[in-house]
């Protein structure tokens, strides 16, 4: 007999378990499943601990460059590896054992350790036990996608999960791709004391950025002697002694490239294999994505999918907003949406990049008669201040309707800066309400209203 329950969720991503909660205190019966680490990708082997492996770089970064703020530091600078591990391991314990803890507090949640599949669009097998519920959400998020490259499969690499328990400095680390992954280790290692080479097929770091963006990016990063390799794709690899061999294509011309290490950062799938969908009448898109609507439902009534699984986002923040949306249409009024929900993330290299809404590239592309507005982060008082001035401000005004398009935030408190102006979009209030506000001397922000009184026309 299948145990009933009034929802079972499959996947303890970043909505799964809030969604489980909230459920529970909302007196519902709740099975939750999860065939590896509550918390998923953010807290086990995504943000938390590559934010706090990026904190240890930072350290390293400081100890190095406190000469040059008069700070004398005798002998010269090494990291502990091991060290910087067993920091990172003791953060994400303490998340994952209050995540376990809160939940684990809910009586009216059940916890399958396991592997969830559907039987039925009702049904849901893990292990020899199978549960029955009339609502069921998926929030079984994505893995690193491994290319097919010869010889990968016999060649030891690393991905972002194998990544988590590296204890020793990598004499040469190859990263393979320059986006959000390959970038925040390559500053990472580069500043542990490693040797970092980025390969990329594109011509610049971060190709979903307008190009003047990712050019600073590049600049950031080759300033603390990451090397790039633009128009590159990789054609085999091979052991090299205790090390790996890259046979490549570098703009028309045969190359190769010898390091310690591997990293593979291409990507990453959506975890739908393993779900059985067809059993629930379900299918994916070729990308291996189940689709949905603005309320996150699926086309089989009863079944909801949030997080990475349904390519309608890949940020801690939108699967969470998404358990947030989910949460509204089954206990609330059901008025939350997808629809305009604003784009935003952070690209957390130091200094880091902040970005809202729409790039120049897209507000180009999409014909309307626009403002811009670019400030070097060199004009910001705040980081001539700290010593670090790379970076740029970019922000993006809709001509007509004075409402911001879009803002990118390259500098020193970009990630955090940059909301502000979220907050204007948000509200669909004009950029000028901004412009006749005080703010706080000497920050970052205080510079805004002067970027936006020095609005272009886009042409
Ligand atoms: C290195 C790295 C750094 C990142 N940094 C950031 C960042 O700084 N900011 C940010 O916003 N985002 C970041 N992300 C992205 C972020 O981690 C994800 O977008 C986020 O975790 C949302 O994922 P999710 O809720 O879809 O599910 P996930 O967190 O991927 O969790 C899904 C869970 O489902 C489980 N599961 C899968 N299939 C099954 C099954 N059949 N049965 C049972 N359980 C199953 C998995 O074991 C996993 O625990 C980063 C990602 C990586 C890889
Ligand atoms: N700061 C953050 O919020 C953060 C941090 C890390 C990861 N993430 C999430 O993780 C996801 C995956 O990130 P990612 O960096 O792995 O992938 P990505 O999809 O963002 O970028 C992959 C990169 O690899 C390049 N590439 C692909 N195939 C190649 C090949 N054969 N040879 C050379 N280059 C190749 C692409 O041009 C691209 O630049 C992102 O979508 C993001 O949502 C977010």
């Amino acid at each position: 007999m299948p145990e009933q329950f009034d929802a079972i969720i499959i996947g303890a991503g970043q909505s799964g378990p809030f969604l489980a909660a909230r459920l529970a205190e909302a007196g519902r019966t709740v099975a939750l499943v999860e065939r590896e680490h509550l918390g998923g990708t953010c807290v086990n082997d995504g943000c938390t601990p590559t934010k706090t492996l990026v904190a240890s770089a930072r350290a390293a970064w400081n100890a190095r460059h406190a000469a040059e703020f008069g700070v004398v530091l005798k002998g010269p600078v090494t990291v502990d590896m091991a060290a910087v591990k067993a920091r990172k391991d003791k953060v994400v314990a303490a998340s994952v054992n209050s995540l376990t803890d809160w939940l684990g507090g809910l009586r009216s949640l059940r916890y399958f350790k396991g592997e969830g599949s559907f039987v039925s669009p009702t049904e849901v097998k893990v292990g020899k036990r199978v549960l029955t519920a009339p609502q069921i959400f998926i929030n079984t998020g994505a893995t690193a996608s491994v290319p097919d490259w010869p010889g990968i499969k016999s060649v030891p690499h690393l991905t972002n999960t194998s990544m988590m328990s590296l204890d020793t400095l990598p004499s040469h680390l190859i990263i393979a791709g320059a986006s959000y992954i390959g970038l925040e280790f390559a500053q990472m290692y580069a500043r542990f004391g490693s040797k970092v080479t980025v390969i990329e097929r594109g011509p610049l770091p971060a190709s979903r950025e307008d190009a003047d963006i990712s050019a600073a990016i590049r600049d950031i990063l080759e300033v603390e002697g990451v090397t790039f390799m633009f128009e590159t794709t990789v054609q085999a690899v091979a052991k090299a002694g205790h090390g790996v061999l890259l046979s490549l294509e570098c703009g028309g011309r045969l190359a190769s490239i010898e390091g310690s290490h591997l990293l593979v950062a291409l990507g990453r799938k959506p975890n739908s294999a393993a779900l059985n969908l067809a059993a629930a009448g379900l299918e994916t898109d070729e990308r291996g994505f189940i689709p949905v609507d603005d309320s996150l439902r699926t086309k089989v009534p009863g079944i909801w999918a949030m997080g990475d699984v349904n390519g309608r986002g890949a940020f801690t923040h939108t699967s969470y907003n998404e358990f947030e949306i989910v949460a509204d249409h089954v206990l609330g009024n059901g008025k939350r949406s997808l629809a305009g929900r604003i784009p935003v993330y952070g690209l957390f290299i130091d200094p880091p990049l902040g970005r809202i809404g729409m790039s120049e590239t897209e507000v180009r592309k999409s014909g309307r008669k626009a403002l811009m507005g670019v400030m070097p982060m060199s004009r910001v008082g705040r980081a001539k201040e700290r010593g670090e001035t790379q970076g740029l401000m970019k922000v993006l005004v809709d001509a007509k309707t004075k409402q911001i398009l879009g803002a990118a935030i390259l500098g020193i408190g970009g990630d955090e800066v940059v909301q502000s102006l979220l907050q204007l979009m948000a509200a669909g209030t004009p950029y000028t309400t901004m412009m006749n506000t005080m703010h706080i001397h000497p920050t970052v922000t205080e510079l805004l209203p002067t970027l936006l009184a020095d609005l272009k026309p886009l042409v």
